[in-house]
């Protein structure tokens, strides 16, 4: 599709780097293992914050979109970062000679000293950010704006997608998009105004600097966007999408603060538009179980990821040896019938000729449950259990079936819940009462309605995937 015909590119692709997921695996793999057995303690991991990436030409929105963005999200957990103020301080000579500087190039900037500063807002520290003044292309040499750690960092500038260090910290990259007619005359106005410049020095910094350096560094970097936004601030369509994009992360950050055992899958617009399809109320069942299908093996995946390992080698075709892992043996799958079994094929794909037992929880009454069935394999409490159900909504479920498990012997950090969709009341409801448990999900949803639906939710899963539902 033609880019100018498309209202919010997409590129389905990672929007994100690893984040929030408990499958952040940097710095843990690249040291050897050093015991037999291991247990990756993913809990150990600090929560990143979410690092939003904004780009485009001068003048083409990007304050204006971050500033809407901030407004609308209304959170205090929000804050902006500009590649302005990290502008390097004219020297003399080059003060004398400043229509000879060429402010759009990537020497411009001091990218060390922005690198440093968002390190140490990842790391939790707070910092001062420089205040850059556009009249005397000087730094103030007293003031700084003092920038505290946050759940969510804004890094906004026409060059923040050129470096790669800088690119790396970024979860999302928005490019912002402006015909170059639009921008010019939107620069006239704002430095003439703004920034104490006239038409004249505007036209002819233009056509010696700005233009090229967009051509040259600004428009290549626009292929390293995961969103691009024609129309900037205009496109309340998009920034209604980003913002809502931002509040469901906001959301899952709280919850992986309080439970260090949730594990929500690394986001991408891949994972997401899977979401909005088998959520889509009008998708037809064939769809809706492919695309169940699909979200159901990635979470089974990162839950496995989860399992101890024990050092194995082997040795290659080439006569070498390679250092690897062997994988957790004592396995047990055990599904919530019914919905829970529509997980067992991705499990069973997964992990060959693996074992997998059933309990069937009935509702009885409003909102209590009684066990109904069970079958599980008679050395259980030896197995790592992957337990399934693809919603988590009250919990009250997965606490029977996992006080079960406990029962049978099954040690409670031997347990990992994998789902597909989490409800906050579900996880408090769960991660409270079994702190040693591992839940892996693909997405928080916002709440239950009253009468125990996940919403916004998929509605009943099993009636959906088995085709009972009409
Ligand atoms: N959609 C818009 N319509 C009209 N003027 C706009 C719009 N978006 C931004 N502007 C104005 O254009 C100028 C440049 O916008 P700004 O957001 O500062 O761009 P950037 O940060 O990309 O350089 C500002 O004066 C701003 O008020
Ligand atoms: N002293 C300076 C520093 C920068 N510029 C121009 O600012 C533009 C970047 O800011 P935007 O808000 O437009 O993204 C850039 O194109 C520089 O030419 C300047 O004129 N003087
Ligand atoms: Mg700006």
């Amino acid at each position: 599709m033609p880019e100018e015909t498309t209202p919010i590119d997409y590129v389905m692709e990672a929007a994100s780097g690893p984040h929030f997921s408990g499958l952040r695996l940097d710095g843990l793999l690249s040291s050897p293992p050093s015991s037999p057995a291991h247990h990756f303690s993913f809990s150990s991991l600090p929560i990143q914050p979410f690092i939003i990436g904004v780009s485009g030409g001068t003048a083409s929105g990007k304050t204006t979109v971050c500033d809407m963005i901030i407004q609308q999200l209304h959170d205090h957990r929000v804050i902006l970062v500009n590649q302005d103020s990290f502008y390097r301080g004219l020297t003399p000579d080059e003060l004398k000679r400043v229509q000879e500087y060429n402010f759009d190039h990537p020497d411009a900037f001091d990218t060390e000293q922005m690198l440093e500063c968002v390190g140490k807002l990842i790391s939790g520290q707070s910092v001062q950010v420089p205040i850059y003044d556009f009249k005397n292309h000087q730094r103030s040499s007293e003031n700084f704006r003092q920038v505290n750690a946050s759940d969510v960092i804004i890094l906004e500038g026409i060059l923040v997608f050129h470096d790669q260090e800088v690119r790396d910290l970024m979860n999302m990259k928005i490019f912002v998009d402006a015909d170059a007619d639009v921008r010019l005359a939107r620069r006239i106005r704002r430095d003439t105004v703004e920034r104490g410049r006239d038409i004249n020095s505007v036209l002819e910094q233009y056509a010696k600097f700005v233009k090229p350096a967009f051509d040259d560094f600004v428009l290549p970097s626009k292929k390293y966007a995961d969103v691009i936004i024609p129309r900037g601030g205009d496109n309340h369509v998009a920034i209604d999408l980003i913002v809502q994009h931002i509040r469901t992360k906001l959301g899952q950050h709280d919850l992986c603060k309080i439970y260090p055992n949730i594990y929500v899958i690394h986001s991408t617009f891949q994972i997401r538009g899977m979401h909005t399809l088998i959520r889509d109320q009008d998708i037809s069942k064939h769809d809706f179980v492919f695309y169940s299908d699909r979200l159901i093996r990635l979470v089974v995946e990162h839950g496995l990821g989860h399992l101890p390992f024990t050092e194995k080698q082997v040795v290659t075709p080439t006569g070498s040896v390679y250092s690897g892992v062997d994988f957790c043996k004592k396995l047990c799958g055990v599904s919530i019938v019914r919905s829970g079994e529509s997980m067992e094929n991705a499990l069973r794909t997964c992990c060959k000729g693996i074992k997998i037992g059933k309990i069937l929880i009935h509702r009885d009454g409003d909102n209590g449950k009684q066990l109904i069935y069970e079958k599980l394999p008679k050395d259980i409490s030896e197995r790592h259990v992957l337990l399934l159900d693809p919603v988590l909504a009250t919990g009250n479920s997965a606490n029977q079936a996992i006080e079960l498990l406990i029962q049978k012997g099954v040690p409670e950090s031997h347990i990992i819940f994998l789902n597909l969709i989490s409800a906050p009341e579900g996880i408090h409801c769960v991660c409270k009462r079994f702190p040693s448990l591992k839940i892996v999900t693909s997405e928080i949803d916002v709440a239950l309605n009253e009468e125990y639906r996940v919403i916004p939710g998929l509605g009943e899963f099993g009636d959906r995937y088995f085709g009972t539902d009409d």
